[in-house]
């Protein structure tokens, strides 16, 4: 089995539209269908069910005649039943050429679902092959419920498996259908099925129940098996499928011998994309396409990455057109702020690097995010608030906000050593802290405080998180107008940053 290639087939239109609450537009799913056969290059697709309704069909339709003309319609298949011809008829209205036929796999299902005997569902089956054929349509059969079927009624599997060999059919399609299967099972059923049927190819189908997806396509390639469905960020009935983006990965790093032509490089691309269109949300950790997954958090992988590398594995993210990227927060440490500064083109020497890390620690510490784009702020402020002497300090405050009563502050102002208090109200809580300053400057002090002329607050520009506020304040002194900043997590506080900026510079 060295150098064998593994077929891929993508059922994220079909199975991973099974996800609750999923539907696909005709126009999201043609996008999304060209998108993994040219892009991410997966050997063929399959796009719906069959009879579902009138969206589905057109769907398919527009599917359909682009890859007629693209001459890739072999690689579009559609899931049938076996109707007696139901299917067959929309496939030929939906102009489809490979159809999945979604036959019993275990005697259970065949038994109380369809209610025929073995006989009667090989004569249907039979029937249904060979009228596709008539239509030039090739055949793929599903066993669904296979897996149960290998451990409850494996007479009934391999006496199926014995008639469908013998029909004229592509691919015999392997579904763990309700997730059940354990890795070692999985090789042991491919296994048995592998030697029965040396010459078959066989697809393997995994679902996710126990979280065992990837392990169970990694063990059904090792034993054998010629394709692998799968589905874009795991998407599919009820646990999902096997996610694409993790067994590429795998095979790629695991199993060398296997070939594939899957584009690891258009994986995230895909994944995002598929994420705007079924608004199915990848989760952050998602291993290869999750937003946090090539993320350094703690300090000293920052540290280690800066020394050689030391935290990376196998899994760099430029593989699939991502960057590592080093967060800012509680547990970054001068290295995470490195890591930024280089990627900002910025440099600081030591001890306000120092002074950076510091701003970032105590704002993780109120559970803010920080982003890259916020750094640039946090820097500007902490030298700021650094280089100003500070005369004045607003040493302590309590902002009252209560539903019936006005706003109100207690203030504490130190004025070159000696603290002085005041309290007063306000039509708001920064209007209030204002009314109290303006008190004790006038029982205090012999200058005059200057005019609040424009008060505007945003979250810095480019930012991406919620961590920072930053006010921005124009006063008016005599006829000189002049601008401070604050900068906090919380808006008032960033209105109050700004005010004894000003007071330290008037
Ligand atoms: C493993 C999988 O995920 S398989 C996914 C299969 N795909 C789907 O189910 C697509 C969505 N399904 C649908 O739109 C509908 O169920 C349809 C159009 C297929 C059928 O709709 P309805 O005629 O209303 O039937 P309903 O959904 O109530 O029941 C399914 C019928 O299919 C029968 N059935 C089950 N498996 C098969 C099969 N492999 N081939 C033929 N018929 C089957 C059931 O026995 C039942 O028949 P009954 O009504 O005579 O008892």
């Amino acid at each position: 089995m060295i150098g064998r290639k593994i077929e891929i087939m993508d059922t994220t239109l079909r199975d991973g539209e099974q996800t609750s609450g999923v539907s696909f537009s005709v126009s999201e799913k043609l996008t999304i269908a060209k998108l993994l056969l040219e892009e991410l290059k997966v050997d063929r697709l399959e796009i719906a069910s069959a009879r579902v309704s009138e969206g589905e069909l057109q769907a398919v339709k527009k599917i359909t005649s682009w890859a007629l003309e693209q001459k890739c319609l072999n690689k579009i298949e559609v899931l049938t039943f076996v109707d007696g011809g139901k299917s067959i008829d929309w496939m030929i209205d939906a102009g489809a050429k490979v159809q999945n036929l979604l036959t019993k796999g275990s005697l259970n299902h065949l038994t109380h679902q369809l209610k025929k005997t073995p006989a009667q569902h090989f004569a249907d089956i039979k029937a249904n092959i060979e009228l596709a054929a008539t239509h030039d349509i090739k055949t793929n059969v599903y066993l669904e419920d296979w897996s149960n079927g290998m451990r409850n009624s494996k007479e009934y599997v391999f006496e199926y498996l014995d008639f469908l060999t013998a029909q004229k059919t592509e691919r015999v399609l392997l579904p763990d259908t309700l997730g059940i299967l354990t890795h070692d099972e999985t090789f042991k059923f491919i296994t048995e099925v592998r030697e029965k049927y040396p010459t078959t190819h066989f697809d393997f189908h995994g679902h996710n129940d126990y979280d065992l997806g990837v392990a169970n396509v990694m063990e059904a390639i090792k034993a054998g098996a010629n394709g692998l469905h799968l589905t874009i960020n795991g998407m599919g009935e009820r646990a999902g499928n096997a996610p694409m983006a993790s067994v590429i990965a795998v095979i790629n790093d695991f199993l060398k011998d296997v070939k594939i032509t899957v584009n690891e490089k258009a994986l995230n691309k895909v994944s995002k994309l598929v994420e705007t269109f079924s608004g199915f949300r990848i989760p952050v950790n998602k291993p290869v396409v999750g937003a946090n997954v090539f993320t350094q958090t703690a300090g000293i992988h920052a540290d280690g990455d800066n020394k050689n590398n030391l935290y990376f594995n196998d899994l760099m993210p430029e593989r699939f057109g991502r960057k590592r990227k080093y967060a800012l927060g509680k547990t970054s440490g001068k290295a995470n702020i490195q890591k930024n500064l280089q990627d900002l083109g910025l440099s600081l020497n030591d001890e306000e690097l120092k002074k950076v890390t510091q701003r970032i620690i105590e704002l993780g510490d109120k559970k803010e995010v920080v982003s890259q784009e916020d750094l640039p702020y946090i820097i500007s402020d902490v030298l700021d608030s650094d280089a100003i002497e500070k005369r004045v300090v607003v040493e302590n405050y309590v902002l009252g906000h209560a539903k019936g009563m006005k706003p109100s502050t207690t203030l504490q102002l130190i004025v070159e050593g000696v603290q002085y208090e005041a309290h007063a109200q306000g039509d708001g809580q920064f209007d209030a802290f204002m009314n109290a300053l303006k008190k004790l400057y006038k029982t205090h002090s012999k200058k005059d405080l200057p005019k609040l002329i424009d008060y505007a607050v945003r979250i810095p520009p480019g930012s991406h998180s919620d961590a920072l506020c930053e006010t921005i304040i124009t006063w008016k002194l005599e006829e000189k107008e002049f601008i401070t900043r604050g900068l906090d997590s919380d808006q008032t506080v960033s209105a109050i940053k700004a005010t004894e900026k000003m007071l330290n510079i008037i």
